[in-house]
Order: structure tokens, then sequence, then C-alpha cells
């Protein structure tokens, strides 16, 4: 039967980077978006403040909603400190199969937990299923339409210390109308918007950085 994109994607890494290099891994998955097939993964413009935000925190735990195909999993993990807890959450198996194959073949393997599975379902269990108090950094990239309802549990389930800092991708394409809203009005978050563009295109998207207050 006919491959699916991440396979292609998988395919594409294991041709054309470097066991155990990250920096070769996400170039060679840029590479593919940009002259192949585009995908959905965060991206390399988006991928650099990423990037930033997370060496600015230099976070002891993290996690992800969305690992995809690992891309951004991928670029977390490359720039953690020894001893970092990081739990990245995948819904969908097949994308999962294909993300544990890329962070593996970067050599990343031994920093990352995936989780395959439903945030409104994990995030009630994370700290009995993992022994984890807060979360110093929160990469937000799952079903645009759960990042509202999920900041909510955080704060129920009380996973966020003063200072945590949470990362959303696609607060204006595809958009996440609600959390924006939320957080930028919320007195609880101080809020701030890092304008970009969607993956390997020209069209409008952003990032935005929210500091959970306490
Ligand atoms: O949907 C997007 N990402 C979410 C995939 C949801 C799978 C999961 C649900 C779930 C639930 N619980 C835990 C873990 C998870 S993972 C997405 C879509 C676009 C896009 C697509 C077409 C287009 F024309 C313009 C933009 C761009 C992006 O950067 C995206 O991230
Ligand atoms: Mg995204």
């Amino acid at each position: 039967t006919r491959s699916t994109r991440p396979q292609r994607m998988l395919k594409a890494v294991q041709k054309n980077a470097i066991r155990g290099n990250p920096e070769s891994v996400i170039s060679a998955i840029d590479y593919f978006c940009k002259h192949s097939e585009w995908a959905m993964n965060v991206g390399d413009e988006k991928g650099c403040i990423l990037d930033s935000v997370v060496t600015e925190v230099d976070p002891s735990t993290v996690l992800e909603l969305g690992t995809y195909c690992g891309y951004s999993t991928v670029r977390i993990a490359r720039l953690l400190s020894p001893g970092t807890k990081f739990i990245t959450v995948e819904f969908n198996p097949a994308s999962a199969e294909v993300a544990r194959k890329i962070i593996a073949y970067a050599g990343l393997q031994d920093k990352v937990t995936l989780v395959e599975g439903a945030s409104g379902d994990l995030i009630p269990q994370i700290k009995k299923l993992y022994g984890i108090t807060t979360f110093d950094f929160i990469f937000l990239d799952h079903w645009k339409d759960r990042y509202l309802p999920d900041i909510k549990l955080f704060e129920e389930y009380g996973l966020l210390g003063k200072g945590s800092v949470l990362l959303a991708d696609n607060v204006i394409c595809p958009g996440t109308p609600e959390y924006l809203e939320y957080v930028r009005n919320s007195p609880r978050y101080e809020s701030r918007y890092y304008p970009s563009h969607l993956e390997y295109t020209k069209v409008e998207d952003g990032l935005e950085k929210s500091l959970f207050l306490g």
C-alpha cells in the first residue's frame, strides 16, 4: 500500500542525515519539506524562535503536546541539559512510530519519553505516571481547539509553577483565538507574540510565549 507522508519523511532522514547528528536530521526534514512535500513541522523560521526560548528558559522539566514526526522534539532535546525530564505526547500512532525512529536516528532517544494518547486524558495523570510536580517549559503544537482547555487543566492539576513558560505554535494559522484571548487577558500570565510565518510558506503565523506568574 502507498506510504504515508511521515514514512516518506523518515526515508529522507535516513537517506540524507547523519546518524547521531541532530542538526543534520533537522536540515534533512526542512529540505524534504521545502523541496518534496510540505509537512506541519514547526519549521526552521519558527524553530529558531523555539530554540531561543528553550535556551533562555533552560528547563529541568519539559512537556510537548504534538510530537508529529519528532522535528520539534529533536530541536528541543538537542538543547537540554543532562538529566532534564522531557515528555512528548502524540495522538496518532503512525506519527508516533515515525517520531520514535527520527528521534532515535538523531541519537536523542534517552532524553525523551514519547507517550501516545490524547492530552485531555493524559494531563490529569502526568504527576502520578511520571513523577513530575511542575513543568518549566511547555510547547503546545497539538489540536488547536485543545490549547485553551489544556492550559486550564495545567492550572487545575497544579502543573504550572511561578515562572513556567508556555510556547504555543500556530496562534495565527490555523489559529487559536480563544487561547490567545485567555492568556493575553488573564492577570496570571505575561504574554508576548513572536511574529513569523507558517512553516515553509510566506503565510503569516507566529508563536505566543506566556509566562505563568503564579
Ligand atoms: O493541526 C496541526 N497540528 C496538530 C496535529 C494534531 C495531532 C495531535 C492531537 C493531539 C492531542 N493530544 C495530544 C497530542 C496530540 S497530537 C497543525 C496544522 C497546521 C496547518 C495545516 C494545514 C494548513 F493549511 C495550515 C496549517 C500547521 C501546524 O503547525 C500544525 O501544528
Ligand atoms: Mg504546529
